[in-house]
């Protein structure tokens, strides 16, 4: 698109949670994706090597390096299960680590994402920093003071790009955003389930540069249509406050 905003479809979930859909369905969403605009598609390294490259056509292909799932010991733990190198030979548009602030392995986590990110400058490879405040210290996931602090964390320790979850009301969003030296990706629908349009324009409207939208995607019976609709939001709403380039390389920009 070249206007610097995201839309973003996670599809790594079938490390954390299960399957997204049944295997005999993967490419028809794979190409409903493609097809409905979105931008960039994050799924992991043997995930990755069973889509060819001319499925994704204009779609970015983002490499998410972190795994841990909902039944371990510590579900807001997070290991890394990839390389930089790796991505690159699996014609990554860009690579996604994933840390929890907040939680009991917070120190390795954010060993990983200064690791990953000097590899990153290595290999000339865009990085996402997926952080969330997340874990047992963690009063209210929601609070923009403390995402303010997650998307630093991610610029300072050498992301180009962050994605965090969303502050509520959804308009104090806008102060996450202005305190961080990267654009900002707002994660997932709306937390009570409601309209995920009206939710995505608020974000937009905040200056979100984008949204990463996953489960609403992937358990819709229509998943194209609900992509495009996304896009035309992402895409078309006159943000607020963006003063950032964007400084993922994909496809799309
Ligand atoms: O950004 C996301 C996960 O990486 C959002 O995923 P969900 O929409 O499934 O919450
Ligand atoms: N990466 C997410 C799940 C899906 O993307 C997480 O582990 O919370």
């Amino acid at each position: 698109m070249g206007d610097g905003r995201y839309l973003f479809v996670p599809l790594d979930h079938s490390v954390s949670d299960g399957p997204v859909v049944p295997q005999a369905r993967w490419n028809g969403l794979l190409r409903a994706v493609v097809d409905g605009g979105a931008d960039a598609v994050v799924v992991h390294k043997g995930r990755a090597r069973t889509i060819a490259p001319a499925v994704l056509r204009h779609c970015a292909l983002v490499v998410h390096l972190s795994a841990g799932t909902a039944h371990a010991a510590d579900a807001d733990a997070k290991v890394l299960v990839g390389e930089v190198e790796e991505a690159v030979r699996l014609g990554a548009d860009a690579v996604s680590v994933h840390v929890n602030l907040g939680s009991d392995t917070e120190h390795r986590q954010l060993a990983d994402l200064g690791t990953v990110a000097a590899s990153c400058d290595v290999w000339n490879m865009p990085l996402l920093a997926m952080i969330y405040p997340r874990g047992p210290r963690i009063a209210d996931p929601h609070d923009p003071a403390l995402l303010a602090h997650a998307v630093n964390i991610a610029a300072d320790l050498g992301a180009d790009l962050v994605k965090t979850s969303v502050a509520l009301p959804l308009d104090r969003m806008a102060e996450v955003v202005d305190s961080s030296p990267l654009p900002v990706l707002a994660a997932g629908g709306p937390p009570d389930g409601s309209d995920l349009i009206g939710h995505g324009t608020s974000l937009m409207l905040a200056g979100c540069r984008g949204l990463a939208v996953g489960r609403r995607i992937f358990s819709s019976p229509s998943p194209g249509s609900l992509v495009a609709r996304l896009a035309a939001v992402v895409h078309a709403v006159e943000t607020g406050t963006a003063p950032h380039p964007p400084t993922i390389a994909t496809g799309a920009v």
